[in-house]
C-alpha cells in the first residue's frame, strides 16, 4: 500500500464532524518535531502555529530543509509531533493514524500502479472500500472530466506525459472526496512550461471541487500563482503568513524579501520623523522615506524596495519620494524589461526593472550617473 491511498482507505471510519465555516479545517498549535540523527537532536520544526480555513489553497513555501515536508507529514499523520497538537475540523488528531484522518496526499512521484490503466488507477480506492459499481462509474467518470482526461481511460501510465500522469494521481486522490488534499511538490518533475500550465489547472480543479489544498513547494512563483495564503518557512519556523500580494509587497523579514522575487535591501539612520513617516540617511547622496510611527531619530533601519517600483532619472526627482544617487554598473536587456544594476557611493548595489513599454523613455547607459526614486509606501522597514 502506498502512502497516497493511506488516508482514504477507511473513509467511513473518520469521525463525522459537521463542517462549520468558523472551525478551521486544519490547526497546528505549537508544533515541534525533533529527530535523533547520529546521537544528536535535530529540530526539523521549531514551533509552528497556524490555521487553515476550509476550502483554502494554502502553501508552505521555503528553501530545502526548512521543515515544510515534516510539517505536511504531521498534518497527514505520517509523523507525530514531539510537542504541540494537530486539529482537523476542530478535532484533536495528534497520534491518530493517517487512515483515520480523512486527508489524502499527492507526491511528486505519482505512485500510479503501472499495470493498471487510468480508469483502474482512479477507481482503485473506491473498489477497496467496496463502493457500488454504478457509484464508482459515476465518481470516476466525473473526476476524469474534472482533470480533463475523459477519453484516456484505457491508457497505461507509461503511455502518458508527466502532466497527464500527475492529473491521474490527482483524480485518484480526489475521487475519495477527502476533506483536505496535501500536495508535496507535485509538479517538481515537470518542465517549466508544463508546470506553469498545471499550476493554472490545479487552481481551477481546487476551485471546482472546493476541497482544502495544502501545497508544499520551494518555488515562490508557484506559491504566488495558486495560493490564497502562503506560510513562508525558514529554519523550522514560519516567518510570514499572508496572502501572496502581501508576502510580495510587504515582506515581514529580510529572509522573506530575499526569498520571494528580487529585492533590494538598504539601510540608513533615522534623521527626522513626522506623523507616520521618517527620513533615513546613509553613506550616499539622497534620502529614503519610510512610513510608520515606530521610528526614533538615530535608529538604524533596514528597508526593502522591489526593483519594479523604482524609477531611473537623470535629474534629481522632486516631491516626497525616496531618491538616491548612484552609477549604472550593468544593463541587461530581458525582452519584457531591462534590468539595471546601480551602485551607490557606499558600495550597495540596487537592482531596477524598467518595463520595455512603447513609450519607454529610459535610456540609462552603463557608467552614467543617475537618480533612483520611489514612493514612500514602497519602502518597507523590516525585521532581521
Ligand atoms: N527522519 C529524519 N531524521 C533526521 N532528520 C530529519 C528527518 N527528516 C527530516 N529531517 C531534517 O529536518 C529538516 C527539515 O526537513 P524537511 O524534509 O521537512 O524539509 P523540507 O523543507 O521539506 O526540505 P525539501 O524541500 O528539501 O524537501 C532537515 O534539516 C532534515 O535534514
Amino acid at each position: 500500500m502506498t502512502e497516497i491511498q493511506a488516508g482514504s482507505e477507511e473513509e467511513g471510519t473518520a469521525a463525522a464532524v459537521p463542517s462549520s465555516p468558523q472551525v478551521p479545517a486544519i490547526e497546528l498549535s505549537g508544533v515541534v518535531k525533533e529527530y535523533l540523527a547520529q546521537g544528536e537532536v535535530v529540530q526539523a520544526v521549531k514551533g509552528v502555529t497556524l490555521s487553515i480555513a476550509g476550502g483554502e489553497f494554502f502553501s508552505l513555501l521555503g528553501p530545502s530543509g526548512c521543515g515544510k515536508t515534516t510539517t505536511m507529514r504531521m498534518i497527514a499523520g505520517f509523523e507525530d509531533p514531539s510537542r504541540g497538537t494537530v486539529r482537523l475540523h476542530g478535532q484533536d488528531v495528534t497520534g491518530v493514524p493517517p487512515n483515520r484522518r480523512d486527508v489524502n496526499m499527492v507526491f511528486q512521484s505519482y505512485a500510479l500502479f503501472p499495470h493498471m490503466n487510468v480508469w483502474e488507477n482512479v477507481a482503485f480506492g473506491l473498489r477497496r472500500k467496496k463502493v457500488a459499481e454504478a457509484e464508482i462509474k459515476r465518481r470516476v467518470g466525473e473526476m476524469l472530466e474534472i482533470v480533463d482526461l475523459t477519453g484516456r481511460e484505457r491508457r497505461r501510465p507509461r503511455e502518458m506525459s508527466g502532466g497527464q500522469q500527475q492529473r491521474v494521481a490527482l483524480a485518484r486522490a480526489l475521487v475519495n472526496n477527502p476533506r483536505a488534499l496535501l500536495l508535496d511538490e507535485p509538479l517538481g518533475a515537470l518542465d517549466l512550461k508544463l508546470r506553469q500550465a498545471m499550476q493554472i489547472e490545479l487552481k481551477r480543479i481546487q476551485r471546482e471541487v472546493g476541497i482544502t489544498f495544502v501545497y508544499v513547494t520551494h518555488d515562490q512563483s508557484e506559491a504566488l500563482t495558486m495560493s490564497d495564503r502562503i506560510a513562508v518557512m525558514n529554519d523550522g519556523l514560519v516567518e510570514q503568513l499572508a496572502p501572496p500580494r502581501e508576502i510580495y509587497e510587504r515582506p515581514a523579514t529580510a529572509f522573506v524579501a530575499g526569498f520571494i522575487g528580487t529585492s533590494n535591501l538598504l539601510g540608513g539612520t533615522v534623521e527626522r520623523t513626522g506623523a507616520g513617516w521618517a527620513v533615513l540617511r546613509a553613506g550616499y547622496q539622497g534620502r529614503i522615506l519610510v512610513e510608520g510611527d515606530a521610528h526614533v531619530t538615530g535608529d538604524r533601519v533596514a528597508v526593502t524596495v522591489r526593483p519594479e517600483k523604482i524609477t531611473i532619472s537623470a535629474g534629481e526627482p522632486e516631491g516626497d519620494v525616496s531618491a538616491v544617487r548612484g552609477t549604472v554598473s550593468e544593463v541587461v536587456y530581458l525582452g519584457l524589461y531591462n534590468s539595471y544594476t546601480v551602485r551607490l557611493a557606499d558600495g550597495a548595489e540596487i537592482t531596477v526593472f524598467q518595463q520595455n513599454a512603447l513609450d519607454s523613455t529610459s535610456t540609462a547607459e552603463r557608467g552614467e550617473a543617475v537618480w533612483l526614486s520611489w514612493q514612500a509606501r514602497h519602502s518597507y522597514a523590516i525585521g532581521s
